[in-house]
């Protein structure tokens, strides 16, 4: 008795989408299926030799029958057990489908245009057939089972007799309408040229019977030949001059599910004490689920043209985590394991290389073509900065010089190199300022009170910034300074004098407003400021913005432990009106010179981007000051 099940939500929506695809590429289901078929093979082969079993002939089969309208592709891959088969066919688990799905979710794009660009897998044969059976019996297995469907109804699985080991696919082509021509799938000569289009390099011989016409006892005659179809030989295994970057790009789409062409496509061979061919690609756009924890960074790892495993990981530094690809050698073993990876001497040569090829592709695109650089910067920026903290340092020449920063100056984001020779002469430091943003950085005082002195700063907006610059120290003999920390020495011996005899000329109303502010641990006057009236500094030691990352992840632990805090010096500006007034106010209205040192302090807080810590009070106060 058949057994009827529903399709899972997820997958009828897939389904119903390929059933009424308006696609015009409808071909590509052909691809789909023999890539199945392919992979299907490559777990059988892996499977026969931890089971030491003769994997014999390989391949698949394809045949037409145009009175029944049926296209059938078989192999002799790994087949299903009925676990299998209702959990892979009944639902959306893997990973291409899963991006296509999540693609659809995102975007309002054109949905036919979407499917050309991604693997959809299986259920593309609904947009080409108006019933499936899949027969399929598992490697080690003796029962067979089989599969049906017409669609979104669902589907019916059963007890079925199958003399071989894999999976045989049975579609009955939908009849022709106006607008699609199905019977062009039963015609030899067009399934022919689909899988030399899509599936050239399928690594297992693609057989077909087909009709050649020969001369027979002097007469001609069609006789049936067996033939292959593709040349096996994988797009990375031929020659470099005969591999066309559309192939190239192509195969990136297909083969690491993306829609968008790769930014660059790095292709290279390597002789010597380890011989590999690498084919390697950055991605133009951050992959998707990038930053969550199903991530999985890695390269795909073959042995002579023979998948060993996807997302190896041992094959890329951590850093590098968003480069795609896969990696050949033949130095491997093909039943090597996850466990040995981390020890194999071979393997860990191969990282090195491959390190060392990306470093220097993605300096060469920095130096020649800036504008892509930039959108690889802003792309995957962040784990470069990774790869300098979390090698503490180790990796800074391999990786300081492909650091961007956007600066005070407004203008485009510069290298270290670019910085540093673009400061004046006097100019001693490499100043940076935190903020959220380029825009907040520039209205900063201590960023106009540098540039009071002609100076400019590296603005740094994202958290982990600050750890880099504490990382690295110093760039070529220019440390990296704070500059809103508190001891910046920009001043002449002169203005020096002048603000001593100023600070010492109001050393009351200093320790009045001192009193005010009991968080404050020093209020003083300061040269630097050029129009704001306060700014607020952190002593030495942790800095305003490491403390907000400290805030930020002692709230996600949630320790109960009270939060680092940096040590805070407010520092005022005697040239400005409001320290005049205040000069003017607190021996004849003390009240009103508290409340006035009060709301500095808070405009001082928030311009560092700090709440105010009450700001009910803070309100009422500005309000009762402007009264
Ligand atoms: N010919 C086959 N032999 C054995 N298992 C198969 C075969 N075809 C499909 N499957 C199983 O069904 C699953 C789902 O197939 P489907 O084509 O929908 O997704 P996928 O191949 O995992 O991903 P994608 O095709 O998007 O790369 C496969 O992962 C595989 O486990």
């Amino acid at each position: 008795m058949a057994e009827k099940k529903e399709f899972q939500a997820e997958s009828r929506r897939l389904l119903d989408l390929m059933i009424n695809s308006i696609y015009t590429h409808k071909e590509i289901f052909l691809r789909e299926l023999i890539s199945n078929a392919s992979d299907a093979i490559d777990k059988y082969y892996h499977w026969a030799l931890e089971h030491h079993e003769e994997p014999g002939d390989l391949g698949i089969r394809i045949e037409l029958d145009e009175t029944n309208r049926t296209l059938t592709i078989s192999d002799n891959g790994i087949g299903m057990t009925k676990e299998e088969l209702e959990e892979n066919l009944g639902t959306i688990a893997k990973s291409g489908t899963l991006a296509f799905k999540e693609e659809l979710k995102k975007q309002d794009k054109d949905q036919s245009d979407i499917i050309g660009q991604f693997g959809v897998g299986f259920y593309s044969a609904f947009m080409v057939a108006d019933e499936v059976t899949v027969y399929t019996r598992a490697a080690g297995s003796e029962e067979a089972w089989e599969w049906k469907s017409q669609g979104a109804d669902g589907y019916e699985i059963e007890a079925c007799d199958k003399e071989e080991r894999g999976t045989m696919l049975v579609l009955h082509l939908k009849a022709d309408d106006d607008q699609e021509d199905y019977s062009q799938y039963l015609q030899s000569y067009r399934v022919q040229d689909l899988v030399k289009k899509y599936s050239d390099y399928i690594r297992y011989p693609i057989r077909m019977t087909v009709e050649t016409t020969q001369e027979v006892d002097g007469e001609t005659r069609t006789v049936p030949e067996e033939k292959t179809l593709n040349s096996m030989v994988p797009l990375w295994k031929r020659p470099k001059a005969e591999v066309t970057e559309e192939e190239l790009s192509t195969f990136y789409k297909q083969h690491f599910f993306d829609f968008t062409d790769p930014m660059k496509t790095i292709f290279f061979n390597v002789e010597g004490n380890v011989d590999f061919t690498a084919l390697l690609y950055i991605p133009s756009r951050v992959p998707d689920g990038f930053y969550s924890q199903d991530y999985k960074p890695g390269l795909q790892l073959y042995s002579r043209g023979v998948f060993i495993m996807d997302h190896c990981e041992e094959l890329l530094p951590p850093y590098l985590r968003f480069v795609k690809g896969l990696v050949d050698s033949q130095d491997l073993s093909l039943n090597i394991s996850r466990e040995m990876l981390q020890h194999d001497h071979q393997l860990r040569l191969i990282k090195n290389r491959i390190e060392r090829k990306v470093l220097n592709e993605l300096g060469a695109m920095l130096a020649k073509d800036r504008e892509q650089y930039e959108k690889f910067w802003k792309n995957f920026g962040l784990d470069i900065k990774f790869g300098i903290y979390s090698s503490f340092g180790a990796d800074r020449d391999k990786l300081e010089n492909l650091l961007l920063f956007y600066t005070t100056d407004g203008g485009k984001p510069v290298t270290l190199q670019e910085f540093v020779s673009a400061m004046p002469e006097d100019q001693k430091d490499i100043y940076y300022v935190s903020a959220k943003d380029t825009e907040a950085a520039a209205k900063l005082p201590v960023v106009k009170s540098l540039q009071k002195k002609g100076y400019q700063a590296l603005i740094l907006t994202a958290e982990v910034d600050e750890f880099v610059m504490q990382t690295l120290g110093q760039y070529k003999d220019h440390p990296f300074t704070n500059a809103s920390s508190a001891d910046l020495d920009l001043q002449s011996e002169e203005e020096k004098e002048q603000l001593e005899k100023t600070s010492e000329e109001n050393k009351d109303l200093l320790s009045f407003m001192k009193e005010a502010l009991p968080e404050v641990s020093e209020v003083r006057l300061s040269a630097r400021l050029a129009d704001d009236p306060v700014m607020l500094v952190a002593g030495n030691g942790l800095s305003f913005e490491m403390e907000k990352v400290y805030a930020a992840m002692a709230a996600q632990q949630d320790s109960g432990m009270p939060p680092l805090k940096a040590d805070r010096i407010l520092e005022v500006n005697p040239d400005s009106k409001i320290f005049a007034l205040l000069k003017n106010t607190w021996q004849s209205d003390p009240e009103k010179a508290k409340a006035i040192t009060e709301v500095l302090y808070d405009q001082a807080l928030l311009i560092e981007g700090f709440p105010v810590k009450d700001p009910i009070d803070y309100a009422r106060k500005v309000t009762e000051l402007i009264a």
